[in-house]
């Protein structure tokens, strides 16, 4: 199948539901062919954004162009997108088939020229051996599938997917989002992902937004926004994140409680470090900050403390070694932190 790849430019981007501002000032591009994905907490306008893009809800302020073509004021089905609904929203009554050719039927394309069409899609998700069960007769899985294909049956530019995966079990999330992802990079479609799971759109995503309370706080490839944070909210939201108060002092970074961490980042104004639990060592003794185990989580391959330090709790990661003894709670230990990378935060 032959789609046409397509970029899409969002400027200055407003719209509320009365007097409520749900998205603020949405300024970004998405390039073609791009897996991007619209990351956020409940609420923070994720899928209000994707269904502007898609021409469903209130009409929005400032621009949305796929290609050159500003869609902000066209009707959805002249936007040549297509959307992938988390509930799939097949029709029960209709063979898979006929779900599939019903978006095409739709737009009054020839029977001719329906059938091979919806073969193929069928074909590309893998369910050509299924086309005649009813959408009951199949797993969710398979129907997640079934909806897929429906959508690239009719070709669009620009594929939306609105937390396609949230109804299907953790291992076979996992194993869609893998097919998802080589699916998109078959078709090369341009591809918008709306996630609140951080690990769904770090593992599928070329670049990602991340949204709060309808304001973009960061755009970038999921290890930028990892490892370079610009707010304590990023860094809390893509990973665990000790995030320890205090100042730049033009080589380190000096917490509350008198830690002198080096760092290579510079920042005058950075009143805050993030640290990631896996770059703290804990020890019985050596040089370090001296902390007590307060809480300790066996994680499997990982054991996670909870350590009371003179800057606070802190969290630390460990890898679990078979057979090691983990370090018990109440016991006194020292942290050698590796602050050299860390991200420095002026918020
Ligand atoms: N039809 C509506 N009328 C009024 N307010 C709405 C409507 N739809 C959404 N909202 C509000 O807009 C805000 C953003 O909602 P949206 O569904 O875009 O968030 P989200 O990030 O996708 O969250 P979730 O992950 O829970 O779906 C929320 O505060 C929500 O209550």
């Amino acid at each position: 199948m032959t789609q046409t790849k397509a970029g899409i430019r969002i400027e200055n981007l407003h719209l509320s539901f009365g007097e409520t501002k749900v998205l603020e000032g949405i300024d970004m591009v998405i390039e073609p062919g791009e897996f991007f994905a619209f990351l956020g907490p409940s609420g923070s306008g994720k899928s209000t954004l994707l269904r502007a893009i898609a021409g469903f809800g209130p009409t929005p302020r400032g621009r949305i162009l796929i290609g050159d073509r500003d869609i902000v004021n066209l009707p959805p089905w002249k936007r040549n997108v297509g959307m992938v609904f988390q509930s799939y929203a097949l029709w029960p009554h209709m063979s898979v088939r006929r779900n599939v050719a019903f978006g095409l039927e739709e737009r009054r394309m020839p029977t001719s020229k329906i059938a091979p069409k919806v073969e193929a899609a069928l074909e590309t998700v893998g369910l050509l051996h299924l086309a005649d069960r009813m959408p009951g007769q199949l797993s969710g899985g398979q129907q997640q599938r079934v909806a897929l294909a429906r959508t690239i049956a009719i070709e669009p530019q620009v594929l939306l997917l609105d937390e396609p995966l949230s109804n299907l079990d953790a291992a076979l999330r996992v194993q869609m989002r893998r097919e998802l992802l080589a699916l998109q990079r078959k078709l090369g479609l341009t591809t918008i992902f709306v996630t609140h799971d951080q690990e769904e759109a770090n593992t599928t995503s070329d670049r990602m937004a991340v949204l709060d309370m309808g304001v973009i706080q960061q755009i970038g490839t999921p290890q930028q926004l990892y490892d370079h944070p610009v707010n304590s909210f990023v860094a809390g939201f893509l990973g665990t994140a000790n995030v320890l108060d205090g100042a730049f002092d033009g080589a380190h970074f000096v917490t509350k409680a008198g830690q002198r961490l080096p760092v290579t980042a510079r920042s005058d104004k950075a009143t805050r470090i993030v640290l990631r639990p896996q770059n703290i060592r804990i020890a019985s003794s050596g040089d370090g900050v001296s902390g007590t185990v307060r809480h300790r989580e066996f994680l499997g391959s990982q054991i996670r403390y909870l350590i009371d330090t003179p800057d606070g709790q802190m969290i630390v990661d460990t890898l679990h070694a078979t057979g090691q003894p983990p370090y018990g709670e109440g016991a006194t230990v020292v942290l050698s932190i590796d602050s050299q990378s860390a991200a420095l935060l002026e918020d």
